[in-house]
């Protein structure tokens, strides 16, 4: 895989957190391409990250063995049409990382014969603890499987997923997931600071106790019920703060959250493909 060219059209916030990923976990910066509309942007990522820049989508596609589309899904059907000739003529894997853009849109904009893997990434992938949904098209073989799959794998956990309809769940789930935590931490930094604590303080307690909470669940057999039970003294203060979130409606608010997540993708599938 650390062979393999990888071109990413589109340099923003989850192209670059893909390939400082990639190049912490050992991919070469010299077999690593990006392409944008924004100069600054493109010069910012090859000065940090010694990757090759060009500002002509076309330019990469010629260079690379797989092409991450990674540009916002609303002008992904432009970009992919700009690039369909040079696609046909060099058959690169096409991975789509675009939220909201379905198979069967992209094999309509890129040509029914061409190997598609669409996948959901998060940011985490920057610090290799990414996670990250895929599913294959029937072009695409197991040689290209493994590569999409390793590739991702590289800055964290990628699971396949059976239908690709499941990619609107793991988008409202994981892919929107790291905003979700960050709201709670801004939530528990402001209650904190209300309680007179320095910011600096609040902040690193909440963010090591973000941590703690993740590499526990994730190391121990036990449910995240099990775990808050540990956590929860009877007669003492967290359960105070539970019946709280209990009462508030949180767990209502959570389902509904991620419901209207789960809503949107399959709404931009729609809105975006009739374009
Ligand atoms: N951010 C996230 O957490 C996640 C994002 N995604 C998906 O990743 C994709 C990118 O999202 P994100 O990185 O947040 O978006 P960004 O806007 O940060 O990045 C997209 C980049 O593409 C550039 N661009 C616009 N038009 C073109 C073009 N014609 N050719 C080449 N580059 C172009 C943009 O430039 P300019 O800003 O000047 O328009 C921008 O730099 C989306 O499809 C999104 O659904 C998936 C998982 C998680
Ligand atoms: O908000 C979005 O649409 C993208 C997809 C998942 C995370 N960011």
């Amino acid at each position: 895989m650390k062979t393999k060219k990888i071109g990413f059209i589109g340099g923003g916030n989850m192209a670059s957190s893909l390939i400082t990923g990639l190049i912490a976990s050992g991919h070469s910066p010299s077999q690593i391409w990006v392409s944008d509309v924004n100069q600054d942007a493109l010069k910012t990522l090859a000065n940090n990250l010694n990757i090759n820049i060009s500002v002509a989508n076309e330019a990469v596609i010629e260079e690379v063995d797989v092409v991450v589309l990674a540009v916002k899904p609303q002008v992904l059907r432009e970009v992919a049409e700009n690039c369909v000739a040079v696609i046909k003529n060099k058959r690169p894997l096409v991975v789509s990382i675009a939220a909201g853009i379905a198979q069967e849109s992209l094999s309509r904009w890129l040509g029914t014969e061409v190997a598609v893997v669409r996948c959901m990434p998060n940011t985490p992938s920057l610090v290799l603890t990414g996670a990250t949904g895929l599913h294959a098209n029937t072009n695409v073989d197991e040689e290209q499987r493994d590569l999409a799959e390793n590739i991702l794998r590289s800055v964290g956990v990628a699971l396949w997923v059976d239908q690709e309809s499941e990619l609107d769940a793991v988008t409202a789930v994981s892919g929107s997931g790291p905003a979700y935590y960050f709201l709670l931490m801004e939530a528990m930094e402001q209650a904190a600071l209300s309680l007179g604590m320095q910011e600096h303080t609040a902040r690193l307690l909440i963010q090591q106790t973000a941590l703690g909470a993740a590499k526990i669940a994730l190391e121990s057999n036990e449910s995240p019920e099990q775990l808050r039970k540990r956590v929860t003294s009877p007669g003492g203060t967290t359960e105070q703060a539970i019946e709280a979130f209990e009462q508030g409606g949180f767990r209502e608010l959570v389902a509904k959250a991620v419901l209207a997540a789960h809503s949107r993708s399959i709404e931009m599938s729609k809105q975006l493909g009739e374009q």
